[in-house]
């Protein structure tokens, strides 16, 4: 009995597997479209009225649920899928401190099926401290080296998002080692945005108790560097970050260096 409904299994899965390889192939040759045309390759709206009319033809609405569950996985690995046809390289955010790096990046990677990871984030998993306490402890130097191996274990990722920390230019190899499959995004803040954006934040040793005048002096010293590496650049003052997502969405995909 057991064997016959597996048989059953058997059967769907070799229907699945060419009809989920035919559906990918056609978002990709969509891709290639909109490209052409300037169009999204992220329409919302489209997804909502597919899911509809997904809802409508479904005879059996028992597993409705799932069903739907699994569409969104389906749209979500179909923009992957889009994205990588047009723009075959792993995102890459640079910029300062506040800039929204992590925050972007973390969208980004929602909205286009890509994997995210965080500079910053990895190095405090490998330390088992914080950001603050390996600057506090060991002090920056220490930081940078764990930085580095970090960025050294990220030259193998791939349908990736990378949110670096702020000082990863300040290494020739870091931007190198990120270069060989990555573009670089340089989110931009105005000194007085950073300020802002991070005066209740006290996670980032560089600048805590700096004053503004501080900050705008760092900054500035910065800046050239990012702007050396910079493939893309994306000014976010006054900017909401799902606006900020979809430009970047529409930016990179549309004009894919
Ligand atoms: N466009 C934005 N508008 C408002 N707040 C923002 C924006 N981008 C980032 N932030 C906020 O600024 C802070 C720093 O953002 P984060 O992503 O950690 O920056 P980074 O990684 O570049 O240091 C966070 O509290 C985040 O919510
Ligand atoms: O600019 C820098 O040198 C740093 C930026 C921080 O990351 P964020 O830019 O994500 O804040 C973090 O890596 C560390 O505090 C040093
Ligand atoms: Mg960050």
């Amino acid at each position: 009995m057991l064997d016959k409904l597996r048989l059953e299994i058997d059967s769907f899965d070799a229907v699945l597997t060419e009809t989920l390889y035919r559906r990918f192939a056609a978002a990709a040759r969509v891709a290639a479209y909109k490209k052409e045309r300037g169009l999204a390759v992220y329409q919302p709206e489209r997804e909502a009225a597919v899911l509809n009319k997904i809802a409508g033809i479904m005879k059996n609405k028992s597993f409705g649920v799932e069903i739907q569950e699994l569409y969104r996985h389906i749209f979500q690995l179909s923009r992957r899928v889009q994205i990588h046809q047009v723009f075959p390289y792993n995102m890459v955010f640079i910029g300062f401190m506040g800039s929204g790096k992590s925050t972007i990046g973390r969208y980004l990677a929602e909205i286009s099926g890509y994997n995210y990871y965080d500079v910053d984030t990895m190095i405090e998993q490998q330390a088992g401290q914080s950001v603050q306490e390996i600057f506090s402890i060991h002090g920056e130097k220490h930081f940078r080296s764990l930085e580095r191996e970090v960025v050294e274990r990220l030259r193998t990722v791939d349908h990736a998002v990378i949110a670096c920390g702020g000082g990863v230019v300040l290494d020739a190899a870091n931007v190198s080692h990120l270069k060989e499959k990555g573009k670089f995004i340089w989110l931009k803040a105005a000194p007085e945005t950073v300020y802002e954006r991070l005066k209740h934040q006290n996670n980032r040793p560089l600048i805590k108790d700096k004053n503004f005048d501080d900050i705008k002096n760092l900054l500035k010293s910065r800046e050239g560097l990012y702007g050396a590496v910079a493939d893309y650049e994306v000014a976010t003052d006054g900017k909401l970050i799902s606006d900020i997502g979809h430009d970047i969405m529409n930016m990179i995909t549309n004009t894919a260096k």
